[in-house]
């Protein structure tokens, strides 16, 4: 009798937890083609933010929420395995605990061989999708919330604002400038806190600082990739965030070191700096920039298609070609990254040979790593924590004794240090 009731009931429970652990993968599925879908989209995005680096960054508050979903993965990553082995680990002990109590009940006589292995049947059906759903909770989760993230990023309104007002002089004023990548700054220290600075125009200022103080991103405020949380970026007296990105990127040439290069041919590639310019502007930016001898000494010459990013060519002449690029444009503020790398000895005497032309009678921002190449600018910011902790020339600097004098050092004992 017993056996009767317990094999409809066991087929029952079978096809059921069939269908329960079908309708878990489909959910799955469905959850995955979702994101993946939306990932497509959004790496789309970033090739348009790689693009706007040169022409105008109005995109570029993905590349902020890129990091946090970044972020995101990997904290969720870490908490999905840890999640998924404690699951399994329950789990496998509960069919563990079922199989000892049955062995137990049938050596006692207190169960039936026939009804105990319809039992366990019922019970590994069950555990499989319960296994399978917790396995699968933590992922279902980080993918709604990821897609939630990427609606939010999608439907984020662009930068706007006014894109005739002219910029009449180049003086660029940081006043109480606060920002974080995560836009939480109650909860947290930001990259740039409370800074105050000023960027004389016509002349050549210096950021150091030890390596995550907070260069890259002020120089990219200044831009407005970001808008800033607290304070206020002003070029001439105007704040940044009222003008339109785009129109505030014809006043600014960037050379930074992960130079953005295309698919295309190189002579396509100078051109974006300026898309209107003749063949012989490309060919006179090329020259100043010490690109064309190794230009004219490949087969297509500056039709020579460079691979993905310009992988074809040596780190040296990349940021040749973006010299090239900011020549051509011939903006009045030049944010210039120095390359951290080391490059040849003759691939930098052309780089700096190729900047020295490109930064003349400009207002400068230079990213300083290695300190004995900014000696002779007109004033050197040094940020520490995000905040301007020295200010002054070279020499100033080196006999105030501060945190410039101690880095200027270390790179003088040449112990390797990234400044
Ligand atoms: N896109 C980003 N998303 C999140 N955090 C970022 C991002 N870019 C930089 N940071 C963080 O902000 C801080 C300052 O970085 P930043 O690149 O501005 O420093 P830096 O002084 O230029 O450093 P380095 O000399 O190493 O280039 C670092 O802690 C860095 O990890």
């Amino acid at each position: 009798m017993t056996v009767f009731c317990t094999v409809p009931i066991a087929f029952l429970i079978i096809l059921y937890s069939r269908k329960f652990q079908k309708k878990i993968s489909e959910k799955h599925v469905e959850a995955k083609l979702t994101a993946s879908d939306q990932i497509q989209e959004y790496l789309e995005g970033i090739k348009v933010i790689k693009s706007c680096g040169l022409h105008g960054p109005k995109f570029t508050g993905l590349e902020k929420a890129l990091s946090l979903m970044k972020q995101m993965a990997i904290k969720l990553e870490f908490g999905t395995g840890v999640f998924v082995a404690g699951a399994q680990i329950v789990v496998q002990a509960g069919v563990g605990l079922t199989v000892f109590v049955g062995t137990y009940l049938l050596t006692g006589g207190k169960i039936e061989l026939i009804p105990l292995l319809m039992f366990f049947l019922i019970v590994v059906r069950i555990y499989g999708p319960i296994l399978t759903e917790l396995t699968l909770l933590p992922e279902l989760l980080y993918m709604q919330i990821s897609t939630g993230r990427m609606r939010t990023l999608f439907s984020t309104p662009i930068m706007e604002g006014d894109a005739t007002r002219e910029i009449q002089d180049y003086n660029i004023d940081l006043e109480n400038v606060s920002f974080s990548y995560t836009g939480e700054l109650s909860l947290e220290e930001g990259v740039i806190n409370n800074l105050t600075l000023s960027i004389p125009a016509n002349g050549i200022t210096a950021l150091v600082g030890p390596s995550g103080s907070g260069k890259s991103t002020l120089s990219k405020l200044i831009a407005r990739f970001w808008d800033v949380d607290r304070g206020a970026v002003k070029i001439g007296g105007i704040d940044v965030k009222t003008l339109d990105p785009e129109h505030l990127m014809s006043y600014m040439s960037f050379v930074f070191q992960d130079v953005v290069l295309f698919n295309d041919t190189i002579y396509n590639n100078i051109r974006i700096g300026k898309l209107d310019a003749s063949e012989e502007e490309v060919r006179t930016a090329a020259q100043a920039a010490c690109c064309d001898e190794f230009v004219s000494g490949l087969p297509e010459g500056y039709q020579t298609i460079l691979g993905e990013n310009g992988s074809t060519l040596s780190g040296g002449e990349r940021q040749r070609i973006s010299i090239a690029r900011a020549l051509l444009k011939n903006a009045p503020i030049v944010l210039l990254d120095e390359a951290t790398a080391s490059l040849d000895p003759e691939n930098e005497v052309l780089i700096q040979q190729a900047i020295s032309r490109l930064i003349q009678g400009k207002t400068v921002i230079v990213i300083a790593h290695r300190l004995r190449t900014i000696a002779g600018a007109d004033k050197i910011i040094v940020l520490d924590q995000g905040r301007a902790v020295e200010e002054g020339t070279h020499e100033e600097l080196l006999a105030g004794k501060g945190l410039y004098e101690k880095l200027y050092s270390i790179q003088q004992q040449s112990l390797g240090w990234s400044v």
